[in-house]
């Protein structure tokens, strides 16, 4: 569906008085296939939407080709517009139109006539969990309802694949929840594909069957979530001293455990990497009671992608990315 290869797109800025060079995407191949979920993820100016803004015509290529749906970005870009949606971080829905006769007028657009444009529109508000939305404006939905609506505009021409950029930001977790559904259902039910860039690892985990890692314009990963993980070394144990003066023992008793990596101390916790930690654990507590070292907690944690992203760059996705909407709702 996707083939592009060493595509790249460079911008000149200026900095003070000097012009410079920003490399946004700097080489990038990718292969999507039919039915796939591919989440693009990566930290804020990672080049996340110049490298969909390449693949949806949006913007031309410095260098690099792209092939979208079978038909070449760069040559053939009013094919590769009437094969895919679009869904922009910003969306589409404007603010004064009643819904159902924007998704109408956007089918026009597509040359699609207008009983078969009134029908689809029907569907796809049924699809999208809004019917009774036909004569609301815009402006008068839920940030969730909007983002649907978007999407349903995104659809009316029948693509077989769609790009979203960033489709949950700014929603809260119910409505992310909900989207997350409605887009699986897409793949699930009409065999769409889907390529969607996030800054989200939580939603690159629960809704992409594979994910490109992105950082400062290049690829450094791309696999399904659950072989990203695994290329994390070992799960992170977690132990919080009842007794701070213990920590070089617990320190010592982690270095006789076979496989353990990364260990340090912060204050009262000693933490670990260890392969299979489950099955380690019941021993190193019985050593460390031997040894009188009493635990106030102990926290086995399975590795996320927020530890592949380290691990493949050396800095956290969050050090520069939105923080989630559940870490903004806690007022974190
Ligand atoms: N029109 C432009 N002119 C100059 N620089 C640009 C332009 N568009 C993007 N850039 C730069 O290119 C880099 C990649 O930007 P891009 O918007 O693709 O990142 P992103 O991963 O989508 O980020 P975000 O998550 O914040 O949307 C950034 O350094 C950005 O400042």
């Amino acid at each position: 569906m996707i083939h592009a290869r060493q595509l790249s797109r460079t911008f000149l800025t200026r900095r003070g008085r000097e012009k410079v060079e920003v490399n946004a995407v700097a080489g990038v191949d990718l292969d999507v296939a039919e039915g796939e979920i591919v989440g693009f993820l990566g930290p804020n100016g990672a080049g996340k939407s110049t490298t969909l803004k390449m693949l949806t015509t949006l913007l031309r290529p410095t260098s690099g080709t792209a092939t979208v749906a079978g038909y070449d970005v760069a040559t053939e870009p009013v094919q590769v517009r009437r094969s895919i949606g679009y869904v922009s971080q910003s969306g589409s829905a404007s603010s004064e139109a009643r819904a159902g006769d924007e998704l109408v007028d956007h089918a026009l657009l597509y040359g699609i006539d207008r009983a078969t444009a009134t029908a689809r529109a029907r569907d796809l508000l049924s699809r999208f969990d809004l019917d009774g939305i036909w004569t609301r404006p815009g402006r008068s939905l839920s940030g969730g309802q909007r983002r649907r609506l978007d999407i349903a505009m995104g659809l009316v021409h029948q693509p077989k694949l769609i790009f979203l950029d960033e489709p949950t930001t700014g929603l809260d977790p119910q409505a992310r929840a909900n989207l997350w559904q409605h887009i699986a259902a897409l793949r699930d039910r009409l065999g769409s594909t889907v390529f969607l860039t996030t800054h989200y690892l939580d939603e690159a985990d629960a809704l992409c069957d594979r994910i490109f890692v992105i950082d400062h314009g290049k690829i450094i990963a791309a696999d399904t979530p659950e072989a990203l993980k695994s290329a994390v070394r070992g799960d992170l144990i977690e132990l919080t001293l009842a007794d701070p003066d213990r920590l070089g023992p617990a320190i010592e008793r982690l270095r006789d455990v076979s496989g353990a990596v990364e260990i340090a101390a912060v204050e009262t916790t000693v933490t670990a990497r260890i392969p299979k930690a489950g099955a380690v654990l019941p021993g190193l507590l019985r050593d460390l009671d031997a040894d009188g070292i009493g635990l106030a907690a102990v926290e086995v944690r399975r590795p996320t992608l927020d530890d592949v992203f380290l691990t493949l760059t050396g800095h956290s996705l969050r050090d520069d990315a939105a923080p989630s909407p559940e870490l903004e709702a806690a007022g974190v």
